[in-house]
């Protein structure tokens, strides 16, 4: 549609009897609804448009000055906004369509014109450059943050790559991720996902300089293009300068969200012209960049290259280890402090790879979860656990009130899928409900404080015992101790390490002893390497432990051999 606004016409005529003609063609419509505008030189042309807004420029091909399609080249060129109707006296059906090749919206012959071809030709000519424009920003940018889109990056991109050749100089490419983008905008809907990622686009804006390009690839990934850098520093300072400023909160109507980026950097030294190279490695490094823990930036490297493809191999192994057995669960025996007797087992999930060999859980266990492979695996740890733990207890190898414990992972926590894979292992393996403890995070009670409360609950109905792992090293909130149905603490090993040398460690596993029998919880010390680690934590009457110093975790049958050889051992004493 046309806006109400008179239209600006500027007529570009160096024939006095053809500018008269025009201008009379023009006249039969109201005066209000056009101003017009006449040049005879291509120069006057220029002037006038750099001055002022027009609408539409009807230009005559038979200039003195200038070749006619040249002029309109050059027209078209340098102001690619304005509709260009072509007035001329010559009426040559291949010049029509070389006009309109070059540019031209329209190629109107003089004397056979007349008003109503003028006018409507001026309205379809706009109309048609406005809806060019519109297909050219849809082509070439991302509508909600009005950035480029990966087609004009990767333009400007090449168009760097040639500059860094050329002129000897250093740009580099960053590929940013919004951290946990997809639960903010899960939580609080997608309007105010798409405030953030204009935010986003505005502050990363503010980072870069004018000659820089800034891009959205879709989703929450962003690119920047930095030109002329002088070293790895100036890139460093800006990635320093992006994470910092992404980090501060987002205001919304009646709160604030916080979010962080993780930024990868490709350095581009001139040699490679294709931009998907760069732009792929950026991509590598922003993946490390998550690795390390989110909010901060890795320069890609050829070692990040190794790792990053290693994992790829494992991600894509792991989606059959299930199906092809190569996933098994250890036990580590836990011990009563006291007695020195078992008091339980933790499961623990391995994983034999077949060219590999034995991948650490703490590689595989973030893949699967991921991949949400977790949520499967993690019901088959849940049943095969018990199944384990009701074998051995049928056999009579188990003291009585004996436990067994299973790691559950955040991506299993966000739904009452869980509570449907509890009761049917109850009911499948036959287990007292009671000998069963789930060991959950910190952080998953935070998350989602109402969800958390709510499945708890439910399990805790069931009989199961809820235990949290890896206490001290996330919230270590006696809110949620109190909140939540939690009947074992676990003290994290890192603190266990080199008791005896660290008083900071030695304070804080005391305190937490002690804060969990003040909340009536039992207290389970891990990682007790050492004698002396036992010592320190019987001192302060720390019920349970398990480390290297007893057993680390071992298979099952090393566990019933294990089992075994205490049955053998209590039966002597007895007698
Ligand atoms: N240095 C040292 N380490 C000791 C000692 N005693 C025990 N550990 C190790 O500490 C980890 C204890 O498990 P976690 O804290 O739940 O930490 C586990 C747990 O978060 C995760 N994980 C393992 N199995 C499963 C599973 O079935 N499901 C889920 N969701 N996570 C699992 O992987 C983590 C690492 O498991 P592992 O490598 O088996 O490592 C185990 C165990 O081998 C000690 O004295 N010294």
């Amino acid at each position: 549609m046309l806006s109400s606004e008179p239209l600006a016409i500027l007529q570009v005529e160096d024939n006095l009897g053809d500018t008269r003609l025009v201008a009379d063609y023009l006249k039969d419509e109201s005066s209000d609804l056009f101003t017009l505008t006449h040049v005879c030189t291509l120069d006057e042309a220029q002037n006038e448009l750099s001055n002022q807004h027009f609408d539409v420029i009807l230009l005559d091909l038979a200039l003195l000055e200038s070749s006619g399609l040249e002029a309109l080249e050059h027209l078209v060129s340098m102001y690619p906004n304005r509709a260009i109707i072509v007035l001329t006296g010559c009426d040559d059906v291949s010049l029509a369509l070389k006009a309109m090749n070059k540019g031209a919206q329209d190629y109107l012959v003089k004397g056979c014109s007349d008003s109503d071809l003028i006018w409507r030709s001026i309205r379809y000519s706009i109309e048609r450059k406005r809806t060019e424009e519109k297909l050219e920003f849809l082509a070439h940018y991302d509508v909600l943050t009005k950035l480029a889109n990966r087609t004009l990056f990767e333009m400007h991109l090449q168009q760097a790559l040639f500059r860094v050749e050329r002129n000897n100089q250093l740009s580099a490419v960053l590929f940013l991720d919004l951290d946990r983008f997809k639960v903010v905008n899960d939580n609080f809907g997608h309007d105010t996902g798409d405030i953030i990622l204009s935010e986003v686009a505005n502050r990363l804006n503010q980072c870069v300089r004018k000659q820089d390009s800034v891009a959205r690839f879709g989703g929450d990934e962003f690119v920047v293009l930095l030109e002329g850098v002088k070293s790895c520093g100036d890139v460093r300072r800006i990635a320093e300068k992006i994470c910092q400023k992404c980090s501060k909160p987002i205001q919304l109507l009646d709160e604030e969200v916080f979010i962080t980026a993780s930024v990868g950097i490709a350095m581009c030294e001139g040699g490679v012209f294709e931009p998907m190279t760069y732009i792929k490695q950026a991509d590598i490094a922003m993946y490390q960049a998550k690795e390390k823990g989110r909010n901060n930036y890795q320069f890609y490297s050829e070692e990040i290259n190794a790792f990053v493809k290693v994992q790829a191999m494992l991600e894509t192994s792991l989606h059959r280890a299930l199906e092809k057995r190569e996933l098994d669960l250890y036990f580590q025996p836990q011990v009563n402090t006291k007695t020195g007797e078992i008091w339980g087992m933790e499961a623990l999930l391995r994983w034999f790879h077949p060219k590999v060999g034995n991948v650490s859980p703490d590689i595989f266990i973030p893949l699967l979860e991921d991949t949400g492979l977790i949520v499967e695996v993690g019901e088959w740890v849940l049943l095969q656990a018990c199944t384990q733990f009701v074998d051995w207890q049928s056999k009579g190898l188990l003291p009585p009130n004996t436990s067994v414990s299973v790691n559950l992972s955040a991506r299993q926590f966000v739904n009452c899928r869980i509570l449907d894979a509890v009761s049917l292992t109850l009911e499948v393996t036959g287990i007292n409900p009671e000998c069963l403890i789930l060991e959950i995070t910190e952080s998953m009670l935070v998350e989602d404080v109402r969800q958390a409360e709510a499945i708890l609950g439910e399990i805790h109905r069931l009989g199961v015992k809820i235990g949290i792992d890896d206490f001290g090293t996330g919230y270590s909130s006696l809110l949620y101790l109190k909140r939540f149905p939690i009947d074992h603490l676990k003290v994290d090993k890192s603190f266990l390490i080199d008791i005896e040398k660290s008083k900071e460690n030695a304070a804080i596993t005391s305190a937490v002893i002690q804060l969990a029998h003040a909340l009536g919880l039992m207290v389970i010390a891990e990682g007790v390497e050492t004698q002396e680690a036992l010592s320190f934590i019987s001192d302060y009457e720390c019920d349970v432990y398990q480390g290297f110093f007893f057993s680390m975790a071992i298979s099952r049958d090393d566990f019933t051999e294990l089992l075994l050889r205490q049955s053998k051992t209590m039966s002597t004493r007895m007698s």
